[in-house]
């Protein structure tokens, strides 16, 4: 199997693998993904998606493997911190299921999301809340970046708003806002497109292109609509049983026939769901 190589590494997995009791859910996985690019992690249910991004940020702790984030010239190996630690050395994620505050302000949600950059401001003292310069400095700043990301996402007309009150597209732009408010260099989405209709879906991929392109960051992607993954990855690594079945780039992955098999099983009758077809090329000749 041919391995991507990104031109500059960001996050470096090495033979990461996570069992639960018997059940093998990643198995002995390695792959590279770059800076400034969009590495999709697709695969059936029950692949083990989910559960790397659960090693990476700090829920599971692999029972195998190191994990390395590139940052500043410098490694750090996320397997060994705890998803504070992960947080802090700039790793950010987003959930299947929708997790904002949903009773506070739009704005109040991104400003929460820097609590831990205001707190070292204050250097965690209730004088340092009121008091310091360097508080009040960093006050501004979260609520300039906080105004900066409601811009982006298009919702400073509704940063009074209760989040909860939000269109569901809204709502799933918000925690992306909410989540690039910690600064991160490594931004990790978990089926960020779910539940989107086509017009919230292509303003998502704008939103993760220009994300890509303007921040530098690396983004890590797990997403079931193939529309978006063909669309805005640089790379793809396809999971199928907790193992690497594919790496490489989208061409390369749709018209390699153990992805395919994958998505379609053994049964050659058996009907491709139409949209994976339209984007898989509808079979290893197509594309
Ligand atoms: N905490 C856990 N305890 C036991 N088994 C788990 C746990 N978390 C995940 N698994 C199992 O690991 C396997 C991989 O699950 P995971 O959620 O990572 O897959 P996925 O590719 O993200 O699936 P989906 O696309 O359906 O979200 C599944 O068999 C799942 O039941």
């Amino acid at each position: 199997m041919s391995e991507y190589r990104p031109s500059e590494p960001l996050l470096t997995v090495e033979h990461l693998t996570m069992r639960f009791g018997g059940l093998v859910a990643v198995n002995d996985l390695s792959f590279v993904a770059g800076k400034r690019e969009i590495t999709a992690i697709i695969g059936p249910n029950g692949a083990g998606k989910t559960t790397v991004f659960n090693c990476l940020t700090g829920f599971y702790r692999p029972s195998v493997g190191r994990l390395t984030l590139h940052r500043d010239g410098r490694p750090r190996y996320l397997e060994r911190m705890d998803g504070h630690k992960i947080a802090q050395a700039g790793v950010a994620r987003t959930f299947q299921n929708i997790r904002l505050f949903s009773g506070m302000s739009v704005l109040e949600n991104l400003i929460v999301a820097q609590h831990v950059r205001l707190m070292k401001a204050s250097r965690w003292t209730v004088g340092g809340l009121l008091g310091l310069p360097g508080y009040r400095r960093a006050e501004r700043e979260a609520v300039e970046l906080a105004r900066f990301w409601l811009d982006r996402i298009g919702l400073t007309a509704r940063a009074d708003w209760n989040a909860g009150s939000l269109p569901y597209g809204d709502q799933r732009r918000l925690e992306i806002a909410r989540a690039m408010c910690t600064r991160p260099v490594l931004l990790c989405l978990d089926e960020p497109a779910a539940g989107l209709n086509p017009k919230e879906s292509a303003e998502l991929n704008e939103l993760l292109l220009s994300i890509r392109d303007q921040e530098g960051i690396g983004i890590l992607l797990i997403e079931h609509d193939m529309s978006v993954v063909m669309e805005i990855s640089d790379h793809i690594v396809v999971l199928d049983y907790g193992r690497k079945i594919a790496d490489g780039t989208p061409d390369e992955v749709r018209r390699d026939p153990a992805v395919i098999r994958a998505y379609l099983g053994e049964e050659e009758d058996e009907a491709l769901p139409e949209e994976v077809a339209a984007d898989l090329g509808g079979g290893p000749a197509g594309g």
